[in-house]
């Protein structure tokens, strides 16, 4: 991360840094720094969450070794690591920072029963259990308490199906489970590819593709679970959606498109249906971009103060959810300006800068209705509880499931900050701080939830006196977030540069 201004040389004079406030028992609460005036600066982010997991899953099933660049470093992707680890796969950290993956044994029996640690990621807890099954043994999964409550159901129940048997301890539908592929499941593992496969028998291509029905309308991840392990199956896969609407579609449009990108065969005969083509990945380099839902908050900062910040290596073409931030922005009364790269077209540098009043302070308007923000919908939240009209987010009922239920926890956050948020089943409509007055300073809750944790940073911003308890929940995905923060927004060097908010 860069900043026009030099880093500070002692690091004492971070906020950061400053002794925490000390809670119950081991919990700490991190001062969120105020802004001293409009957030400017420049922030390079980490490498996507999302893509990462599914390139370390189809770089893990690949027929040869698979080189990625740029490759997320945090919770969720160092569980996704040890997970494939454990199925066989193994990971080289190369001195140029690139990784070098040495696929798992596809086929091959595993020795002895396999254990998996999902921690909170739902793209370990519903990708995995799809690539555990290309291998004939036991593998148990289960995760934090809080993995525990989130929905698994269509994950074991398409296996099921598959010739997999899934043993439930607990709760049906929900982590702990054991996932047990017998040798002989006719349909994922094990045997020759159909197209090397001349003879007859379970994996002739006389032999019908293995079909797959799914209800994704608590997770788009079961979806993409299927799909990322199905390019591995012996004769690939139909997969159907079962249920009215998937939540963020644009991650299966993600999962696909990187499938296809690494030269897998996937057709959509229609909206609710895909057809994986067996045939492998090949060994492959991959480069993955920086993770355009994380660099939300970061550009919140500017939306909210009337700054200017910039993230460079945005991609021009994504399929990342993170694009929508142009957009999104926008209806705040930020103005957004994507400079693309004259040498390399694939890349621009994104500019958000925030609206403001004539004499110069910050004016965030209200949305008024923004629908399906998915993950992103946190630090929409954040925004709209600073803005002074009226914002509705609408199509999220979805993040019930995720790391926490996102819908409560955002409406007991904003309570705690003194404003009274309209939380129905599927949206939450927040009254804009003309109606509700001036925010109260709070100690933010983050419910294990790296999202929340930066929500409550993004408000901190204009409430002085904000504290966030745990902020290091944000190593799920971000595991530098509380020192990239306070570089952008409370640089000790740039405490002159200063202005009203
Ligand atoms: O496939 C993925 O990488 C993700 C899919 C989405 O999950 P849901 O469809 O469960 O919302 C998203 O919220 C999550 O952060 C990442
Ligand atoms: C929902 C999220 O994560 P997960 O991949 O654990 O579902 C998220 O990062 O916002």
């Amino acid at each position: 991360m860069t900043r026009p201004t030099p880093a500070p040389e002692d690091p004492s004079e971070h906020p950061s840094e400053r002794p925490v406030e000390p809670l119950a028992g081991d919990v700490v609460a991190w001062p969120a720094p105020a802004a001293r005036g409009p957030v400017r600066g420049t922030v390079r982010l980490p490498g996507s969450k999302s893509l990462t997991n599914r390139h370390l899953v189809l770089a893990a099933v690949a027929d040869g070794p698979v080189t990625l660049r740029g490759a997320l470093v945090s919770r969720d992707s160092a569980l996704m690591r040890a997970a494939l680890e454990s199925l066989g796969a193994r990971f080289e950290d190369l001195p140029d920072g690139g990784l070098r993956v040495h696929p798992l044994p596809l086929g091959k029996p595993l020795e002895g029963e396999v254990e998996v640690d999902c921690g909170l990621a739902g793209t370990v807890m519903r990708f995995v259990p799809f690539v555990a099954a290309l291998r004939p043994g036991r593998v148990r999964f289960d995760g934090d308490a809080g993995a525990r409550v989130r929905p698994m159901a269509p994950v074991i129940d398409a296996l099921r199906r598959l010739g997999v048997t899934v043993h439930e301890e607990g709760e049906p539908g929900l982590l702990p489970f054991t996932v047990h592929t017998p040798p002989d499941a006719a349909t994922v593992a094990g045997g020759p590819r159909a197209s090397e496969d001349g003879a007859a028998g379970a994996h002739s291509p006389a032999a019908p593709v293995p079909e797959a029905a799914v209800d994704a309308g608590a997770s788009s991840q079961f979806l993409s679970g299927a799909l990322l392990a199905a390019a591995a199956m012996p004769r690939g896969l139909r997969l159907r959606h079962t249920g009215a609407t998937v939540p963020s579609p644009e991650h299966v449009g993600m999962t696909v498109a990187v499938l296809r990108s690494l030269g897998v065969r996937v057709e959509q005969p229609d909206a609710t249906s895909w057809t994986v083509a067996p045939g492998g990945i090949a060994a492959h380099e991959a480069a993955i971009e920086p993770d355009l839902s994380n660099a939300g908050p970061f550009l919140a900062a500017a939306a909210v103060t009337g700054g200017s910040v910039t993230v460079p290596d945005w991609p021009t073409r994504t399929t990342q959810i993170g694009d929508r931030w142009r957009r999104i922005l926008p209806a705040f009364g930020a103005s957004v300006a994507l400079t693309v790269d004259r040498t390399d077209r694939s890349r621009a540098a994104l500019t958000v800068t925030g609206g403001t009043r004539p004499d110069g302070t910050a004016l965030v308007t209200g949305a008024r209705d923004v629908a399906d923000t998915a993950e992103l919908a946190p630090t929409v939240a954040a925004i709209a509880l600073l803005a002074e009209g009226p914002t509705r987010l609408t199509g999220i009922g979805h993040l019930r499931g995720h790391e926490t239920d996102r819908l409560a926890a955002l409406a007991a956050e904003s309570a705690r900050f003194g404003v009274e948020v309209d939380e129905q089943t599927d949206a939450l409509g927040f009254p804009g701080t003309d109606a509700s007055g001036p925010l109260t300073p709070a100690v933010a809750q983050t419910y294990h939830d790296h999202r929340m944790a930066t929500f409550a940073a993004v408000v901190g911003l204009r409430v002085p006196g904000t504290a966030v308890v745990d902020v290091a929940t944000t190593a799920k995905t971000m595991p530098d977030f509380p020192a990239m923060w306070t570089s952008l927004v409370a640089p000790a060097a740039g405490a002159d540069e200063a202005g009203a908010l």
